[in-house]
């Protein structure tokens, strides 16, 4: 069982209709370097989809699903969800849980690495929102999961159903968020990556060449940030003879903006201007298996000091 009275989902947040786009970029660069060129590009994206981010929906599908796998396994906890970047804000997520009597509550976030923006900010978001919630229950990030096998089977399947709809020599190409290179923690994120695409890779087409890319590139460009970004990526795979790519979204738990726009329409549009056949994989999103390494986190994660008090 577990010693946590809930469950907390922590993701990013993303805008629910064309009036929350502005208002929410400004909360995700708020003291970040961003030209203003880069954020007005990023608004259309959105706007392209009706100003409305997948993200809130897949984490309610997430939800619904952990909820469910929870309640299948005799699990008795409550699921909540708070975001960073918009409503339900995590702050406000904390204030109700507190309200409900909650005193210890283990936190799920939708990244499955170690690094800055992956791991250590969310920490920082958790400590923030508990700081204005007087009285607010304790919250333990639960682990970095990259390594699991709920979250790394559902993409081996996805590889492999991307690969069937192209040519046998098409090649495995992996993406994950770029981050500036001097972001602390990004050799961990790198080295975590490389290894998940590594396995991923190994199971789903043995022997098949891959690589590790990188996409949604938002700072100015004179900060280095991690390289090669997939567009570039599929000009050097055309020139060197390559005709077919399947992309894995190796670093992101489900499709919202930053895959199906940097993904499905950028890479997508430069692959069919080369020439190039170009697949993409599905991520985790609510998948049964991503759903129970929820649970399999919080009942693993052994019971801290301050909750035997
Ligand atoms: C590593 C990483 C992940 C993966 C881990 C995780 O999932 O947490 C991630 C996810 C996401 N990033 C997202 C959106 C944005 N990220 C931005 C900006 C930035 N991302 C960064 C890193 C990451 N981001 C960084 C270093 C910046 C520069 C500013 C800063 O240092 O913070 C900007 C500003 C505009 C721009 O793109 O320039 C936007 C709009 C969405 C929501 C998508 C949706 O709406 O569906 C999601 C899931
Ligand atoms: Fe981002």
């Amino acid at each position: 069982m577990t010693s946590y009275d809930a469950l907390l989902l922590i993701s990013f947040g993303g805008p629910e209709g064309p009036d929350d786009v502005i208002p929410f970029l400004q909360n995700v660069t708020r003291g970040r370097d961003i030209p203003r060129e880069r954020l007005e590009e990023v608004g259309e994206h959105y706007y392209l989809f009706g100003g409305v981010s997948p993200i809130n929906r897949l984490c309610r599908e997430l939800k619904a699903a952990i909820e469910a796998d929870l309640a299948a396994h005799g699990v008795d906890v409550p699921v909540y969800w708070g975001n960073r970047h918009w409503t339900p804000y995590l702050a406000d997520t904390v204030r109700r849980m507190k309200d409900d009597g909650i005193r210890r509550a283990a936190a799920f976030v939708t990244s499955a690495y170690s690094g800055y923006s992956t791991n250590d900010q969310y920490l920082e978001d958790i400590a923030r929102a508990r700081e204005e919630v007087p009285g607010a229950p304790e919250i333990d990030k639960l682990p970095v999961y990259w390594d699991r096998p709920g979250f790394l089977d559902p993409f081996t399947d996805a590889a492999i159903s991307a690969l069937r709809e192209l040519p046998d020599d098409a090649r495995l190409v992996f993406t994950a968020h770029s981050v500036p290179l001097a972001q602390p923690n990004r050799e961990a994120y790198v080295a975590e990556l490389e290894e998940a695409a590594r396995r991923v890779a190994a199971k789903a087409a043995p022997g098949r060449p891959w690589d590790l890319v990188y996409q949604s590139r938002s700072g100015p460009p004179s900060q280095p940030w991690l390289e090669p970004q997939i567009t570039d990526h599929l000009d050097a795979l055309h020139a060197a003879g390559v005709r077919a790519v399947a992309a894995v979204p190796i670093g992101f738990v489900s499709d919202h903006m930053e895959v199906k726009f940097d993904l499905d329409v950028e890479a997508a549009d430069r692959a069919a201007e080369l020439g190039m056949a170009f697949a993409r994989a599905g991520t985790p999103g609510s998948d049964p298996r991503f759903a129970a390494l929820a649970r399999e986190l919080l009942t693993e994660q052994p019971p801290t000091e301050r909750g035997n008090a």
